[in-house]
């Protein structure tokens, strides 16, 4: 058999266009606390270090303290929204018929992502994807969350020792693998803000379709070739 590989995806615009469900969350938790709502490129702009980040930002968006106890309480109502309403995230075309080749083609499956873990398991069990991924590290499981290394060396070392890939859409993710000493496959239709030549990979699809045939360019290198 082929060589399998650890694959570690991250999730908001890697796997899951959630972009219209974090956006009407946001909206649902300010205006419930007769604050001012945004638009979808505000909050899509302030996706990808996690929910604590995002709810700072929104914040500070408004001229608001992007610390403190209405910040404490933000996230807790977001939390609340983030478990259960799935109703505006969709799954990439082809991402779970992708997750499903690879994952039979024997290669170990895992999700990197600063989204909470709670939520992020939630969406997963959603999708009927949870099964695929024994391993899921969120943006609170750790002390530390990406672009720190830490939580994607965590990923690693729960899945096993083998040759590793990365999977995500942003600069936070792209920063991440660098750290890490990870390649890099780039998604070019998640939440990035850079042009995808300036992200210092040369592993970028636009379709999931296109992943099995990365994951097989990556076998055939040279172990420690990157
Ligand atoms: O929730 C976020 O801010 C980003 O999540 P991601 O790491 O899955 O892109
Ligand atoms: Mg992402």
């Amino acid at each position: 058999m082929a060589e399998a590989l650890n694959l570690v995806f991250d999730l908001d615009g890697t796997l899951i266009d959630s972009a219209p469900q974090i956006h009407a969350a946001a909206n649902a938790v300010f205006t419930a606390r007769s604050l001012p709502g945004f638009a979808l490129a505000t909050v899509l702009g302030f996706i990808g270090n996690g929910l604590g980040v995002l709810v700072g930002r929104l914040l500070a968006h408004q001229g608001l303290e992007a610390e403190g106890p209405l910040h404490r309480d933000l996230v807790a109502d977001f939390m609340r929204i983030y478990e259960q309403a799935f109703d505006l995230t969709s799954l990439y075309p082809g991402a779970a018929e992708a997750l499903q080749d690879l994952a039979a083609a024997g290669h170990h499956l895992a999700i990197c992502t600063n989204k909470p873990e709670a939520p992020a398991r939630a969406i997963l069990h959603h999708f009927g994807l949870a099964e695929l991924f024994p391993v899921v590290i969120g943006g609170d499981t750790l002390p530390l969350r990406k672009p720190d290394p830490a939580p994607l060396h965590a990923a690693i070392a729960a899945l096993g020792p083998a040759r590793t890939l990365f999977i995500g859409d942003s600069e936070v993710d792209a920063e991440t693998a660098r750290a890490a000493d990870v390649p890099l496959a780039l998604f070019s239709g998640g939440y990035r803000k850079a042009a995808p030549e300036e992200m210092g990979t040369e592993l970028v699809f636009d379709h999931h379709a296109a992943l099995p045939r990365l994951v097989a360019q990556l076998q055939g290198r040279r172990p420690g070739k990157g």
